[in-house]
């Protein structure tokens, strides 16, 4: 057992459980804690989470916990919860000071802010780092080869928090552009639903890929409006996580989209979700916030018009197809 100070995870979903098992497997003792207490009992009494993580055995380096105070002295904290309750669950934590790695990919609805001016707001004094990237959660807990970014201002904090982290098969690449991974990850979940309508929608493969093409051109407007750097925008957390994104039903967005382009309403689709599809939220709040900027973003905008239900699958496709010629 190792004697190092144990990592805190906070959110006891997919993506927290598989990080946790990923610091557990290189053999660093995690305090995982979650709002479920049925999954808190699971993981302690049967090294497994059945509800977000089913199937997927976890080490016992992993405890879970869902008092606050249990993760004092950790040596940092992944926070892990979906981007719209991140604000509200980090209040119910005393601030230590440690370093907060950021794992959701969204941006705050209401607030526009990013998740990194979000933790700062709620954690004054803790420094912040971001992790992004194209992270299938069951596939990184089942220890499949991985890569993601892994952000922070201050360079030698990344380089603490990437050797801490890194696995053999789970490689983080380091960077001081927080907005570009940040906005990659937030971007690329409402390019997923639309990419997942073209398929419920049986568009055909020629559209998947103009879309990812032509969505991968409205994150980069934003993008760089935002100050994050083109090469940013173009690895792991922005193409990397576009691409996995929007060819597969394990992600919720794609799938969300793929339902859908079927011709079912988004009211009944994310009415009582047990998952998070975190592009319904985002959609909205970087329409705005591009808006704002005086920014273009067609395919937000589409996506943003199906949930609301303004408009139906079919005219929203004659709207992106009738909008003007222009140059590429
Ligand atoms: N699952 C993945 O593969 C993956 C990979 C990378 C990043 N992420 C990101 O990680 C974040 C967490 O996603 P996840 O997949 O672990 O979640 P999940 O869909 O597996 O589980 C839902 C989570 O939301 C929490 N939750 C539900 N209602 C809540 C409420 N009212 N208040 C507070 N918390 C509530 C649940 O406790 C649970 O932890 C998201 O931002 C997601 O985009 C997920
Ligand atoms: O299931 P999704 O759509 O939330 O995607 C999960 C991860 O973000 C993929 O990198």
């Amino acid at each position: 057992m190792s004697m190092e100070a144990p990592i805190g995870v906070i959110g006891g979903g997919a993506w927290g459980t598989a990080l946790a098992q990923v610091l557990a497997a290189g053999g660093r003792p995690v305090t995982l804690w979650a709002r479920n207490r049925s999954v808190v009992e699971s993981i302690n009494a049967l090294h497994e989470n059945p509800v977000y993580l089913p199937g997927r055995p976890l080490s016992a380096l992993v405890r879970a916990t869902d008092d606050p105070a249990a993760l004092h002295g950790a040596a940092a904290l992944l926070v892990v919860t979906p981007a719209q309750h991140m604000r509200m669950i980090l209040s119910g934590f005393a601030p230590q000071g440690q370093p907060l790695l950021l794992c959701a990919k969204g941006i705050e609805a209401h607030s526009r802010k990013f998740m990194h001016e979000v933790a700062r707001e709620a954690m004054p004094g803790s420094p912040v780092a971001v992790l992004s990237g194209p992270t299938f959660a069951h596939e990184v807990a089942a220890g499949l080869p991985t890569a993601v970014t892994l952000a922070a201002e201050d360079e030698a904090l990344a380089r603490t928090l990437a050797e801490w982290i890194a696995q053999p098969a789970f490689r983080p690449y380091v960077t001081d552009d927080v907005a570009g991974a940040e906005i990659g990850g937030a971007v690329k979940n409402v390019l997923a639903i639309a990419c997942g309508v073209v398929e419920g929608a049986a568009l055909g493969q020629n559209a998947r890929a103009a879309l990812i093409a032509r969505g991968f051109a409205e994150m980069t407007r934003f993008g760089l409006a935002c100050g994050a750097r083109l090469e940013t925008l173009a690895g792991l957390s922005g193409l990397g996580d576009l691409v996995l994104t929007c060819s597969s039903t394990s992600s919720r967005n794609y799938t969300l989209g793929k339902e859908l382009g079927e011709g079912r309403k988004a009211s009944d689709l994310l009415v009582d979700r047990r998952t998070v599809a975190e592009g319904a939220f985002t959609a909205p709040v970087l329409l705005e916030a591009a808006r704002l900027r005086g920014i273009d973003m067609p395919i937000t905008a589409a996506v943003c018009a199906l949930i609301a239900g303004t408009l139906d699958v079919d005219d929203a496709i004659r709207t992106l197809l009738s909008r003007p010629l222009r140059a590429e």
